[in-house]
């Protein structure tokens, strides 16, 4: 009895929802506009009484502003992994790298998904907006997914599964996105409607940290500082401390510093924001970059020595002061850069760029590293460079005898040789660096094997050798021909060339 009752109970109700519906549309095809709106208003409060389901939309554009929603995407990559075999009709892309394809639900296709017992449907669907009169441009397409779940199971949807879909998204995104290498310093001048003023291409750097040249421990320091400072998020929101970490890389040209930024962007999946400050107006428009970056990213300012001085005159990359040039900019230094903090600067400054590390913008987004090489640490401001500012110095040098090894490894699939033995000896009496090295193992032709590349650098040591030695005997009878400074015959002790005492004027 009770089960006729119920059959009964459902078929009513569904006669009256089909009546609805078919009302509905002959409404919606021949009824002025407000007779549908009144329509709309009344059908929608008695479906909500009839119908047992909810439905949420996760609609990809927000508002007017043309920004991605982060929910959307995260449900779009949710379903692509978890639904995309169930799915019948698929949607095809380019995945990241370019090396595979990434499949999505199409339009209006629909697919089951179940979470602890509770059976959801997702649709994904677009809705076109009319086209305007006044343009000749079509309706804009703005697309969506649907999610239908039963209203018994709200608290589980609304709560655990939403939670569990967005977290799971998110992962997927991180792990399949292409990262990007951002640039400022492309010339070009943005138009106001323009959002960004970074332009960027895919990052695509194949360094990692077992292709560096370096010894092991020092490697795996930097491997354990970064590890722990990506899953640090916790405890710089309790200790108060804007989550980010400034790295200073210093060392000779040639030693791995840009490598190991891409290593580590690599290693951390970040994307990079390559800094070009001569292109850099004014301490405004660095702010401006500053807001404009992502969470999980480096921030690098290559050649900090020479991308900017103290002074007002900046220097174009690749241009270096010379050591009477750096003394006369310093001593004028704190002078200006006072009476620039004063005025309003039109450029950037020191100040400027200390605000931009540590400033209260620079706490906006998360997660960031901030990094600096040089070649010349010492000629730069310790303001710039102080602990808590550039939080870890890590030096590159000349490559040892275990950086050598993994170049070894790297270039020719060798572990060991004969060879090295006599490499071991000369490496640890030459100053190379790894870039040195890198080169004279690169096989030059397709006869090149192993032993001759080893035979070229063991040369180039040698050749390495012998010009050091030339250079310190040089210098030593040069000292030894020197005129000892009694009638003031030279003014510097430093001076390269003997020089007649009229040119000497103190
Ligand atoms: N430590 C290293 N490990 C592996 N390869 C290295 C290393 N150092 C240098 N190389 C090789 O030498 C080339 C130049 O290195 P890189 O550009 O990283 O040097 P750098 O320290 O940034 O130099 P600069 O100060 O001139 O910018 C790289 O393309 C790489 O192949
Ligand atoms: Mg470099």
């Amino acid at each position: 009895m009770e089960a006729i009752k119920m059959a009964e109970m459902w078929a009513t109700m569904g006669s009256t929802l089909a009546s609805i519906m078919f009302l509905w549309a002959i409404i919606r095809q021949y009824c002025p506009v407000e007779v549908r709106r009144f329509f709309e208003k009344y059908t929608h409060r008695v479906m909500g009484y009839l119908y047992p389901y909810i439905r949420i939309s996760f609609h990809e554009f927000l508002g007017e502003r043309l920004r991605r929603s982060e929910a959307y995407s995260a449900v779009e990559a949710y379903l692509s992994a978890n639904t995309s075999k169930s799915a019948k009709r698929l949607k095809a892309e380019m995945g990241k790298d370019c090396s595979n394809l990434v499949l999505t639900m199409n339009e209006y296709e629909r697919v089951t998904d179940e979470f602890e017992g509770v059976t959801v449907w997702w649709v994904s669907s677009k809705v076109v907006s009319p086209a305007s009169s006044m343009s000749n441009y079509p309706g804009q397409e703005k697309r969506l997914y649907k999610l239908k779940f039963h209203k018994k199971y709200r608290e589980v949807v609304t709560g655990s599964y939403l939670e569990h879909v967005i977290r799971e998204g998110k992962e997927i995104r991180i792990r399949n996105r292409q990262r990007k290498l951002y640039t400022n310093g492309t010339g070009y001048k943005w138009p106001s409607y323009k959002h960004s003023m970074w332009s960027h291409i895919v990052f695509e750097h194949p360094a990692t940290f077992d292709t560096l040249a370096m010894e092991p421990e020092k490697k795996q320091e930097i491997i354990e500082d970064l590890l722990t400072f990506s899953k640090s998020k916790d405890f710089y929101a309790r200790i108060g401390k804007a989550w980010k970490r400034g790295y200073l890389l210093y060392g000779p040209p040639g030693t791995g510093k840009s490598t190991m930024i891409a290593a580590m962007a690599n290693f951390l999946g970040y994307d990079v924001y390559d800094l070009e400050l001569t292109a850099v107006k004014d301490n405004t428009e660095l702010r401006k970059l500053l807001i404009e970056t992502t969470s999980k990213s480096i921030i690098v300012i290559e050649d900090i020595d020479c991308s900017l001085d103290f002074t007002g005159k900046r220097k174009k990359k690749g241009e270096k002061f010379s050591d009477d040039e750096n003394e006369k900019l310093n001593a004028e230094a704190g002078r200006k850069e006072a009476k620039e903090e004063g005025s309003s600067s039109n450029k950037v400054t020191l100040s400027g760029l200390l605000n931009f590390i540590d400033g209260i913008w620079s706490a906006s987004g998360g997660e960031r590293l901030i990094m600096f090489t040089t070649n010349y640490v010492e000629k730069l401001d310790p303001a710039l460079i102080r602990r808590g500012r550039m939080d870890k110095h890590i030096q590159l040098s000349y490559c040892s005898f275990e950086g050598f090894k993994v170049l070894a490894k790297n270039y020719l699939k060798l572990e060991t040789h004969p060879l090295f033995h006599t490499i071991q000896t000369l490496i640890g009496e030459i100053k190379i660096t790894p870039a040195d090295v890198a080169e004279n193992l690169m096989p030059k032709s397709t006869v090149d094997d192993a032993e001759k590349c080893l035979s070229r650098l063991i040369e180039a040591l040698k050749e390495a050798k012998e010009a050091e030695a030339a250079i310190i005997e040089a210098e030593k009878l040069k000292q030894s021909a020197s005129p000892v400074k009694e009638d003031g015959g030279f003014c510097d002790g430093d001076r390269e060339t003997a020089e007649p005492e009229n040119q000497c004027q103190r």
